[in-house]
């Protein structure tokens, strides 16, 4: 797929943003506008679920909210298990990476079982780097790591760091700035609302 028909479907904007992770970026994606619309994901979860098929998971789990959405789709087309985590802001609520990250109560059984971590969009790969700890505390194995899309280049380099496979329907473009080094702050670009 090319990576402007997924953007499109995501509802991509280009602008000057503050994410909740707190760096800057330039690319907006509306993923909560993209589930509205379930019948328009059918053929990317078919091909994302094709391709995580191939690395034969026991279990696939995905962070709440997008993630869990795309792994449980993933989860019933594949019959395998699911699982799925949730963040809870840290007191201070400021600065970069403000969550802690919590596996679900109950689920699939974890010990030993091969898991794909699947979200929707893998991008500084916060979410993904969390669900894998979490999931090696359970003694779980990943195998691979999996999004309908991922930006710019660290979600390889994640994988790569972690030794596992990346399952993904395309990649584009979208910097991350810390804060004290976005261009678009030093160009005095406003801030768009998202
Ligand atoms: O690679 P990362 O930098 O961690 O970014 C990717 C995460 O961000 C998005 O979730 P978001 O934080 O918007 O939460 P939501 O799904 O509840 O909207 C997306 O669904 C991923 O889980």
């Amino acid at each position: 797929m090319e990576p402007d028909d997924l953007l499109s479907l995501m509802g991509a904007r280009r602008g000057h943003f503050v994410f909740e992770s707190g760096y800057h970026g330039d690319l907006w994606l509306d993923l909560d506008g993209m589930f509205a619309a379930p019948a328009q994901l059918a053929s990317i979860l078919n091909d994302l679920s094709r391709q995580i098929a191939a690395v034969g998971p026991d279990v696939v789990c995905g962070p709440m909210t997008g993630g869990a959405l795309v792994a449980f789709a993933v989860a019933t087309k594949l019959e395998v298990g699911f699982r799925w985590i949730y963040r809870e802001q840290t007191p201070s609520g400021q600065g970069l990476f403000p969550y802690r990250y919590y596996l679900d109560a109950a689920g699939a059984e974890l010990a030993n079982q091969r898991v794909v971590v699947v979200d929707d969009v893998i991008n500084a790969g916060s979410a993904t780097r969390e669900t894998l700890r979490l999931l090696r505390e359970q003694h779980a194995i990943p195998v691979a790591v999996a999004a309908l899309l991922t930006l710019g280049q660290a979600p390889e380099k994640l994988a790569r760091d972690e030794g596992l496979d990346l399952v993904t329907l395309a990649n584009a473009e979208s910097p991350l700035w810390m804060p004290d080094h976005c261009p678009l702050c030093a160009a005095d670009e406003p801030v768009t609302s998202a």
